[in-house]
């Protein structure tokens, strides 16, 4: 006879690390009957060890974890993305029924998504991928979700999701986004617009240390006080934390012992990839994709700055008009990956609501900022706003901070302070507000060099000129 009342679990985590195993607490402390698989067995010591006021229980042995789990089987993957999801689902599916629901939820790349929503489909079991986000603390105590894929799996585990998420007027910060892999390539060009804003912070970090003579404690009062106001956002929050943290083995702040070097796990350049694919701009993610990737060559960078001297210029700019130039950069952010949301929608037909998404990313997540409430009210007048820069209220803030970001980066440029991802995003915006570009002289070289045709504007239709022909 089946071992019935052994079924106890509604929900089993596979991968126990920082996400799984926060989110499984948060899912125990909302009266959630839930257990976690771990390789690891330290993993599960931690878990035992930090739920212990819930007698949560871990398991290092899949098959029995998987036997105590209710009918259908629900299982969320919280497991590094790439193979490893692969070989955690080869390892489940002789375990598992017709019927059973695999969540993935780590930032798998959404083509992936796709394939493994094919193949599981094939074999009766239900697949959909869920990006998370708010890091340690958010998965713990509310973090923002996007589930997009089997509605009807959504469904089954709808209570859990809405209890755990942040909550931003009584609203959970979660919400089904659509078919197919929308929850993964949202979490994707969340990520992306992540990276943006992290970059314009460090930019502005330069600026105010290098260019401005700064301290780390005049940082971190400019940081604190930007966050009191307009620019109220996580990434501000912590950036300003980071400048007041000793380490104690030098006594210096840690800032300052830290590598130059940034790292990354793929999700931005990702964004990037995709749109290029799709034909769709957002210069000030590939920027901070790019620059990320500059600064791994440290060794390079020394040699040349002895080559060239160091620069040690002064900028000559007040912070209120840094403020309105970091305003105006994070806005084009946010719009940029908005409007990278639009024509992923059109072209993978996810049908995405970008009020929604704005919505479940004023809380929990880490690019929440006091400014998707305006994100947010721009697609409650219009949901089917094709960019932000059209909505007239967003209109009026970046008429009212355009002037001090040029004189922002035109100090940063005449001082050659590198600002790639300030300087690309004024140029998007220079570039999108004019409505004739200089690429009919494009179309004409294509067509001198290649016959490859152009389009008129006085008459339609498709042309070629005998270019060698010269009058
Ligand atoms: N950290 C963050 O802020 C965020 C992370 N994510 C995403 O969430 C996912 C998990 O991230 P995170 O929690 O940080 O990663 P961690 O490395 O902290 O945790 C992953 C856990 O999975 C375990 N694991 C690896 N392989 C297996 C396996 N075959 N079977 C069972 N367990 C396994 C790991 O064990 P071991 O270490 O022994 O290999 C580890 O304990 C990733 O996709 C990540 O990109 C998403 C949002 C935020
Ligand atoms: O998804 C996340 C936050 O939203 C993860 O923290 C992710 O690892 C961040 O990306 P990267 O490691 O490339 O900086």
């Amino acid at each position: 006879m089946a071992n019935i009342d052994l079924k106890k679990y509604k929900l089993g985590m596979i991968g126990l690390g920082t996400m799984g195993r926060n989110l499984l607490l948060n899912m125990a402390d909302k009266g959630f009957s839930v257990t976690g698989y771990d390789k690891d067995l330290k993993m599960i010591t931690k878990l035992e060890d930090e739920g212990k006021d819930h007698n949560l229980e871990g398991f290092s042995d899949i098959k029995k974890f998987v036997s105590q789990l209710e009918i259908p089987r629900t299982l969320v993957l919280l497991v590094p993305a790439g193979p490893i999801v692969d070989s955690v689902i080869a390892e489940l599916k002789p375990l598992l029924s017709k019927g059973d629901i695999i969540i993935d939820s780590g930032n798998s790349h959404f083509t992936d998504t796709n394939r493994r929503v094919d193949e599981l489909e094939k074999e009766g079991l239900h697949f959909f991928g869920m990006g998370i986000s708010g890091g340690e603390e958010g998965a713990r105590f509310g973090p923002s979700m996007m589930p997009g894929g089997d509605k009807e799996a959504y469904n089954v585990v709808k209570d859990v999701l809405e209890a755990i998420a942040a909550k931003v007027d009584n609203d959970p910060c979660v919400t089904y986004l659509g078919p197919g892999a929308s929850g993964h390539f949202v979490k994707m060009v969340h990520n992306g617009i992540e990276y943006a804003i992290m970059e314009l912070i460090a930019e502005v970090y330069g600026i105010l240390k290098n260019g401005l003579g700064y301290s780390n404690e005049e940082i971190y009062k400019v940081f604190k006080k930007w966050n009191e106001g307009k620019l109220q956002s996580f990434l501000l929050e912590i950036t300003a934390e980071i400048f007041l943290f000793k380490d104690t083995e030098t006594n210096t702040d840690l800032v300052d012992q830290i590598k130059d070097e940034a790292r990354s796990k793929g999700t931005g350049k990702w964004t990037s990839e995709v749109s290029m694919e799709l034909q769709l701009p957002i210069p000030t993610i590939n920027e901070a994709v790019a620059n990320r990737d500059l600064s791994k060559f440290k060794s390079l960078r020394v040699s040349l700055e002895e080559a060239f001297g160091k620069n040690e210029s002064k900028i000559d700019v007040t912070i209120d008009e840094l403020e309105d130039a970091f305003y105006f950069s994070m806005i084009s952010a946010y719009a940029q990956g908005m409007h990278l949301l639009v024509q992923a929608s059109k072209e993978y037909q996810y049908n995405l609501n970008l009020q929604d998404i704005a919505k479940i990313w004023r809380g929990g997540c880490i690019i929440r900022a006091s400014f998707l409430e305006n994100i947010y009210q721009a697609y409650n007048k219009n949901n089917d706003l094709e960019h932000l820069f059209g909505d007239s209220d967003i209109q009026d803030i970046i008429k009212s901070h355009t002037k001090n970001t040029r004189k922002v980066i035109v100090a940063c440029v005449n001082a050659g302070v590198g600002i790639p991802a300030f300087a690309s995003t004024l140029t998007y915006f220079d570039t999108l507000t004019t409505a004739r570009m200089p690429s009919n002289l494009i179309q004409a070289q294509r067509d001198f060099f290649g016959a490859h045709t152009f389009e008129r504007i006085d008459k339609p239709g498709i042309f070629h000129a005998d270019w060698n022909k010269l009058s």
